[in-house]
């Protein structure tokens, strides 16, 4: 069991603020300052020395909170404290996106009047018109290459729902953020002004030429699929749903891991999948090409059978492909003598006692973001493994385990399209790099900083899009 793997919660952490205080030193001291700040459940973890007189001080004071109201109530305390005044209160994540969180830098300096005719007017002449000659030089002499749109109509965006265009901006930033220091990959991030399927299509393939990749992030289902699939078959490049496919590769290695740890086999165990969006149907189809067998969805219709008859397509194929025992109730009856929750819904939807239902050992898989589906720390003590899809628990089962590398490979190797045999490739390549005895409850899906992740993921990718016929080239280190 995860036992004291989650102390403190609930915790928003890694929330800080620095507050910027001018203090009079002959009426208060630091120590009456940090001792508000403690007592309001604040904790101080830098200290910088702004202004200094000789009888006023200003100081920057960076506390990490970990409940909701500490800051307001230090916000509070502090300003009845005489002798401080609170200058201002500034929000590290804030802060860290002022201007956004990405830029364009040249690669080649300009120094003179040579320079700049080879790069622009009259000499780049020439390599235009050598793209128009032969197409795929486009490849080797732009910023195709190695360059990925991340694209999203804010539509569905984290577990926020439809929050729109310029609000999905940041996760879209921080995604070609991702690409970059992960992977070397110079991603764009693009949110367009628009939610219908048509447009979003037809913008696409309009800008296309410039990528070497479309990274669809945070498209709302059902209509991500039809957006995804006319895009793969209209579009010579990869076409990649990150909320779909992304987490299944991801999800697939920390499910494989996890079932060692616990010591049951894939085609014996029993999963309950939480939300059939895009991320839900398409894990499901993942791990049923993995050999897992016995799958219930569970959406807001309740338990997905084949005695019912739906509107959504997609929800049709699930029920008459999975819930072999033709389950039906409330999401803690279809959980009982369930092996493994996975949950890709909303926060909050899971409760500790249909947790209390499953079976021994139970996987608690709570990936929706920002929030999971149920805390972790309110089942620690009862759930074999636990994973949520955030950076700052244990076990992070979150798509940027993949879509770095699985693109590194792709554009690597020109893929046209990235398909199963890569995806699934990817799954084992992640699963891979924690070994036998590095495996265990806390450890079941390596960090986004393992710098082996990346690589392994690239290598395998590459191989199995040359063995599956969609590499348009083979790169140096294959031949
Ligand atoms: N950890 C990770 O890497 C990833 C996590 N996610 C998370 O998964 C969630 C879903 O994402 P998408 O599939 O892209 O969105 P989506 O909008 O396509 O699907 C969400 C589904 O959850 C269902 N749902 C909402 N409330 C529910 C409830 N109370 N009970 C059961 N089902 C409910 C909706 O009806 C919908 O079918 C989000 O929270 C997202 O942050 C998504 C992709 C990757
Ligand atoms: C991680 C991610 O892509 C999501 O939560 O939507
Ligand atoms: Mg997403």
């Amino acid at each position: 069991m995860n036992q004291q793997l989650y102390t403190n919660q609930p915790s928003i952490a890694g929330k800080s603020f620095i507050l910027r205080l001018e203090m009079d030193t002959d009426q208060v001291q630091f120590a009456n300052v940090a001792k508000v700040i403690a007592e309001a459940g604040g904790d101080i973890i830098a200290l910088d020395m702004i202004q200094t007189g000789s009888q006023m001080t200003v100081r920057d004071i960076t506390v990490t909170v970990t409940k909701n109201d500490t800051i307001e109530q230090i916000e509070y305390h502090l300003k009845s404290l005489s002798g401080v005044r609170l200058l201002h209160i500034s929000d590290r994540t804030f802060l860290l996106h002022l201007g956004g969180k990405v830029e364009i830098s040249p690669k080649i300096p300009i120094q003179n009047r040579d320079d700049l005719s080879r790069v622009y007017t009259p000499d780049v002449a020439r390599v235009c018109l050598a793209i128009q000659e032969q197409p795929e030089k486009a490849h080797t002499l732009t910023i195709k290459r190695n360059t990925v749109a991340v694209i999203s109509d804010g539509s569905a965006v984290l577990g926020l729902g439809n929050i729109g265009a310029s609000a999905a901006m940041p996760v879209m930033e921080g995604k070609a953020l991702l690409f970059k220091q992960f992977a070397g990959i110079d991603a764009f991030p693009i949110c367009l002004d628009t939610q219908d399927t048509q447009q979003i299509i037809e913008t696409i393939k309009a800008m296309a030429p410039t990528f070497g990749g479309i990274n669809l992030e945070d498209i709302s289902s059902p209509r991500c699929f039809d957006i995804e699939k006319r895009l793969n078959e209209e579009l010579d490049i990869p076409v990649f749903h990150d909320d779909q496919h992304g987490t299944a590769v991801v999800l697939l290695a920390g499910l494989m891991n996890a079932m060692k740890v616990v010591g049951k086999p894939l085609d014996k165990i029993r999963v309950v999948v939480c939300g059939i969006g895009a991320a839900g149907l398409s894990c499901t189809k993942m791990l049923m090409a993995a050999g897992v067998k016995n799958i219930i969805g569970y959406d807001k219709a309740g338990a997905l059978t084949r005695d019912v008859q739906y509107d959504n397509p997609h929800w049709q194929w699930f029920a008459e492909n999975t819930n072999p025992e033709r389950k039906t109730g409330t999401i803690g009856e279809v959980l009982e003598g369930a092996d493994v929750f996975i949950g890709l819904s909303r926060g909050g939807v899971l409760k500790r006692e249909d947790v209390m239902k499953m079976a021994s050992q139970p996987v608690v898989f709570a990936m929706a973001n920002p929030d999971p589906e149920i805390h972790p720390a309110e089942i620690e003590d009862i759930a074999a493994v636990i994973a949520t899809g955030r950076s700052d628990y244990p076990n992070q089962i979150n798509n940027v385990l993949c879509f770095p590398g699985i693109f590194r490979g792709a554009l690597d190797c020109r893929a046209e399209t990235i398909n199963e045999e890569m995806k699934l490739a990817a799954a084992k390549a992640i699963a891979s790099v924690i070994s036998d005895h590095e495996r265990n409850p806390g450890y079941i899906i390596p960090s986004v900083f393992n710098q082996n992740v990346v690589q392994a993921i690239r290598t395998q990718v590459v191989d199995a899009a040359i063995r599956t016929g969609v590499a348009r080239k083979i790169p140096s280190d294959f031949k």
